[in-house]
């Protein structure tokens, strides 16, 4: 039996918790705690010392009142906050938002829970047109209240299904100030495990979806212009990030493998430097906004951790301005409030930039977004003590510690308008913590074709050291030899079809009735024989299409669009569609189309594999004539009377009977999403399914299936 943890303040050495004075002037100790600490994290207890110390001399909060919202709030867990995703088609996105009015309005709402009155969900008063939501609900109380069961299980089943993503309020900031047009070319640096990666691809597609006439244009018009590439130096990160980008379904977008510090530049068809129109930094960072979901925060706050940082941050922000576009704008943020990952490094990215570079102020954009303007001044400080400048350093931190520490003068932090920048805190609107500048390239920035930052870091200069140095030479090894086993990068780079897998395209092409609008020229695979086709927008085809960008490291690309499928005899054409790309395709497919009601629907989501005779005489009939193979199910139906009309599923034809070539955990969310009954397949009595959904009589093949490995990370990500 294991001794229960003691309960103590998180301070470093708790010798040296000491007496200080407050703001207002009173006694207070830094280990004192007045916070109902223990309530939601048990061994941990959201104080430390250095922490307090340092955020209350910067004087974020104008008053002492101010301050203990400040701390009470940080003591509080984050609430639920999500996006409904704008890319999922009409039918789903009203079936989202009705039952997301019908649970908000529940109980005119709020909801007694541990004897407390608490708001049911309800739309983040910022974020435009109600698609992002806020419940204060606390996550134990979902089990325990039955009268919860309905918000739980929408949470769990639309979020599964990417109809919502969940996602931190603070961080639906940047991409909201980045001002996507369908157009744009977009880097996002930083960018797994993908929230704001996916938000901005929705933007790119919401926008291009309200210029162009869907109704009116042809299907080919639907794609934007622009793409996003987005990447990670974490290649086990790209894979949850591919996964994430992946439920949204879309042709234009590239999951790339780089220091960001060290992005390639990009080439166009002209073989010019294609410059990108927008740039999201959201850097590495101590994160220190995010205790109120991470509460080890506390325990590992010290001084040094943004001071480590803050050469990287700005490396990463110098790259983003050499790639970014004259005319383009960079947003640059962290989940931290400390100004040495902040406002020094936009000071110092500032001054680099020579004038290319100007902050914007955004103050009467989002007014209902409650934020603090970016501060002028703040100290140095580390576990030795506060330095007012560099040189005050012992020759050791001089080595270590970068000048662009340190605030400019009050004059120059004026005339950068370092005021622009925001600031969001906990207490002001209960969430995280955040930052958030917004830049603008208005001329070249100095020396921007260099292929990376050059600036050697005082840590890459000591790591240098170290390997000189025999006894630090077997650790420092270790430590490279780790990184580069982490980042191996092992995917096969994306090309164009071989010729014959363009004649089996052909087949494909022909067996669907796919118009001759169809773009065949914009199919990709990942070798010669590959069984995965891909489908990426005209941005998309520009940048792999030119052999000068063959050194991006692509995790991922575009659209799954075909799934071959070998070993099915007689099958008139091996290739299926693939359910992520269902929406996009259906517009150009003229064949194997079959029409079911929401009935229908409900019968082969319950039953899984339903056979011909189970659907009545018309749908029936339909099946036997289709032959066996891969078809479009499409729901009929009026919107307002039938939850699933308008949804299109990719399905199989077998022998006697069909299913969703969907996997069996979408089949479950489906049948939460619409009140159907689910019948396990071992319990199914209905059909002659035996074991599992996965194993299927002669034609009825595996409902997932994956070959190339980046896939097969995706899922285990
Ligand atoms: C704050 S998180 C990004 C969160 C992400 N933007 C989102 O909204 O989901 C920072 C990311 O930076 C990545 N990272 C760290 N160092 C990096 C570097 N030198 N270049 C590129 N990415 C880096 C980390 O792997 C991490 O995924």
């Amino acid at each position: 039996m294991g001794r229960k943890r003691e309960k103590k303040p998180n301070t470093w050495d708790p010798k040296r918790t000491k007496k200080s004075k407050t703001e207002g002037g009173e006694e207070s100790t830094a280990g004192d705690n007045k916070i109902d600490s223990t309530k939601y994290w048990n061994d941990i207890v959201p104080r430390n010392e250095f922490f307090e110390a340092y955020y209350k001399t910067l004087g974020i909060c104008k008053d002492d009142a101010e301050w203990e919202n400040f701390m009470g709030t940080l003591a509080k867990p984050l609430p639920t906050t999500f996006r409904i995703n704008t890319t999922i088609g009409k039918s789903l996105q009203s079936v989202v938002v009705d039952q997301l009015n019908e649970i908000a309005n529940d109980k005119s709402g709020t909801i007694e829970i541990d004897g407390e009155m608490v708001e049911l969900p309800k739309p983040l008063k910022w974020y435009p047109n109600n698609m992002a939501w806020i419940s204060d609900i606390p996550k134990k109380s979902f089990r325990k209240n039955p009268a919860l069961t309905k918000f739980h299980n929408f949470l769990i089943h639309h979020n599964q299904q990417g109809n919502i993503t969940r996602q931190e309020a603070v961080s639906m900031i940047p991409p909201l100030f980045l001002d996507v047009q369908s157009h744009h070319r977009i880097l996002d640096m930083c960018a797994a495990p993908g929230s704001k990666t996916t938000q901005i691809l929705e933007d790119l597609h919401m926008k291009h979806n309200i210029e162009v006439n869907l109704d009116v244009e042809k299907p080919s018009a639907y794609i934007p212009k622009g793409s996003i590439i987005a990447n990670d130096v974490d290649t086990n990160r790209c894979y949850m990030l591919a996964h994430q980008t992946s439920r949204l379904g879309s042709p234009a977008i590239i999951i790339t493998n780089h220091e960001a510090q060290n992005f390639p530049l990009l080439y166009d068809s002209n073989n010019e430097p294609m410059y990108l129109d927008r740039i999201l930094c959201d850097v590495p960072c101590s994160g220190d906004g995010t205790s109120r979901k991470n509460p080890e925060v506390w325990k590992k706050w010290n001084f040094s951790g943004g001071i480590g940082l803050h050469t990287l941050q700005l490396r990463i922000a110098t790259r983003g301005c050499h790639l970014l576009k004259v005319g383009g704008r960079i947003v640059y943020s962290t989940c931290s409030m400390n100004p040495v990952e902040n406002e020094a490094v936009i000071a110092a990215l500032l001054k680099r930039s020579e004038g290319s570079m100007k902050l914007v102020d955004v103050s009467s954009q989002y007014p209902d977004l409650v934020r603090s303007p970016g501060i002028y001044t703040w100290p140095v400080t580390d576990k030795e003590g506060t330095y007012a400048n560099w040189d005050e350093l012992d020759e050791l931190k001089k080595n270590k510690y970068f000048k662009t520490l340190w605030p400019s003068t009050e004059e120059e932090a004026k005339k950068m308008h370092l005021e622009y920048c925001m600031r969001v805190y906990p207490h002001q609107q209960n969430t995280g913590g955040f930052f958030i500048a917004v830049l603008e390239k208005v001329a070249d920035f100095p020396n921007q074709l260099d292929t990376e930052t050059k600036e050697q870091t005082p840590a890459d200069e000591e790591n240098k050291n170290n390997n000189n140095n025999n006894n630090n030479k077997g650790k420092f090894e270790k430590k490279i030899k780790e990184r580069d086993r982490r980042n191996k990068f092992y995917e096969e780079p994306f090309q164009l079809l071989s010729e014959e897998m363009k004649t089996q395209l052909n087949v494909a092409k022909e067996f669907y009735g796919l118009t001759d609008e169809f773009p065949m020229n914009n199919l990709l695979s990942r070798s010669d024989n590959s069984q995965k086709v891909y489908w990426a927008s005209d941005s998309v085809m520009e940048i792999i299409k030119n052999p000068e960008n063959k050194r991006l490291k692509i995790i991922n690309c575009a659209l799954k669009v075909f799934q071959r499928h070998d070993g099915l005899g007689s099958m008139d054409c091996p290739y299926r569609i693939s359910q992520d790309s269902i929406l996009w395709l259906e517009p150009f497919i003229t064949k194997r189309i079959v029409t079911m009601t929401h009935d229908d629907l409900a019968k082969i989501i319950k039953y899984t594999e339903p056979k011909f005779v189970d659907f009545p005489s018309a749908v029936r009939e339909e099946l036997v004539k289709l032959g066996p193979g891969c078809f479009s199910l499409k729901i009929s139906g009026n919107l307002r009377e039938t939850p699933s009309s308008g949804m299109t599923f990719s399905a199989w034809r077998g022998s006697t009977s069909m299913h969703l070539l969907v996997s069996k955990q979408e089949i479950q969310s489906y049948a939460s999403i619409f009140g159907i009954e689910y019948v396990s397949p071992r319990a199914n009595t209905n059909t002659n399914t035996t074991t599992t959904t996965t194993t299927t009589a002669t034609t009825d093949a595996k409902t997932t299936e994956s070959t190339d490995s980046s896939e097969k990370k995706d899922e285990s990500a």
